[in-house]
């Protein structure tokens, strides 16, 4: 994570987030918006975000884009890349794909699980699983890894390390809820395979994962990694990684172009609120040109579970 994996511009961005180009991603019921707030404190981050749902309708729909372009330039633009897809029957979760560029992109599914069901799941998982904060090592210190993890992966293959830190492969078989989720991802995604899982609880608004990329060697080229997202939404944020290129030119040059200011000012980050019952995905050269982030937000104080499937060559 930060922590792990390439660093590539990582490091220097660390503590500088980027201005988010936000999608909005769908809108909850009012049913759902209470429970949620019944069940867990998420601050209010939600509703922020049904007042903003009209945009990218839950069903598709763009109608009513145009009427929100003078309150919102920003969205406008991701029209461009965003492509929202017909669901095959009516029933069928919205699916939207993003266009990264270069081989990349992202899929993203709001209601990829069912809302009780989601918690019935994030229930589990917070009580189930065996949770640990590991000390890491980034940059030469050892420091508390900012969220609670876990690992689940079949036996046999090569082990995970990051930053140091090599966590114990639990089992499938100790949890089977975790094969009911990825049972339903591969409805979702016909023909993919995963074999291991990290999972990710941050307990509060002051867990993150930093600036990374899933880029380790054992997921070779252009690894594919679907995302559960449980509980409380936070940003999910993606920017390009700089290439050798520009910095190359930097140095050339004696500071950055405005040609280059223009162009890594907005297509090269994108943010989506990863909801409770999400599911994303990231495909092609998503690891190896770009890095993510969860960063800290002031509002989402509740807790929330991510869990990242992945294929181990
Ligand atoms: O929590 C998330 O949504 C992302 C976690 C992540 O990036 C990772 O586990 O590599
Ligand atoms: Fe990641």
């Amino acid at each position: 994570m930060e922590e792990r994996r390439n660093m590539n511009s990582t490091a220097a961005n660390r503590s500088n987030q980027p201005s988010s180009v936000g999608i909005s991603d769908g809108q909850i019921t009012n049913e759902e918006a209470e429970s949620l707030h019944k069940k867990k404190k998420c601050s209010g981050h939600e509703l922020k975000e049904v007042t903003c749902s009209d945009t990218f309708s839950d069903n598709g729909s763009l109608n009513k884009k145009r009427l929100h372009y003078h309150q919102d330039q920003r969205r406008m633009s991701l029209t461009s890349i965003v492509t929202v897809e017909t669901p095959s029957s009516s029933d069928a979760p919205t699916r939207r794909t993003i266009d990264l560029g270069h081989g990349s992109d992202l899929i993203y599914i709001q209601r990829f699980l069912p809302f009780q069901q989601s918690w019935t799941f994030f229930d589990y998982l917070d009580k189930h699983i065996p949770w640990t904060r590991p000390t890491i090592r980034v940059f030469g210190r050892s420091c508390l890894q900012p969220r609670d993890t876990c690992y689940v992966a079949s036996s046999g293959l090569t082990a995970l390390v990051y930053s140091g830190y090599r966590p114990n492969a639990y089992s499938w078989d100790d949890f089977p809820p975790l094969k009911e989720i990825l049972d339903a991802i591969y409805k979702a995604l016909p023909g993919s395979r995963f074999n291991s899982l990290l999972l990710n609880r941050y307990k509060g608004a002051s867990d993150y994962v930093a600036w990374h990329a899933d880029d380790e060697k054992i997921y070779g080229p252009t690894p594919e990694i679907a995302s559960v997202s449980f509980g409380c939404e936070r940003d999910f944020v993606l920017k390009k990684k700089k290439h050798e290129e520009s910095s190359q030119e930097k140095t050339v040059n004696g500071g950055p172009t405005k040609k280059r200011l223009k162009r890594s000012s907005r297509e090269d980050q994108q943010s989506l609120t990863l909801k409770h019952g999400s599911l994303l995905v990231m495909r092609g050269y998503t690891q190896r040109d770009w890095i993510h982030s969860v960063p800290k937000r002031a509002k989402a104080e509740g807790t929330r579970i991510n869990l990242t499937f992945r294929l181990v060559l």
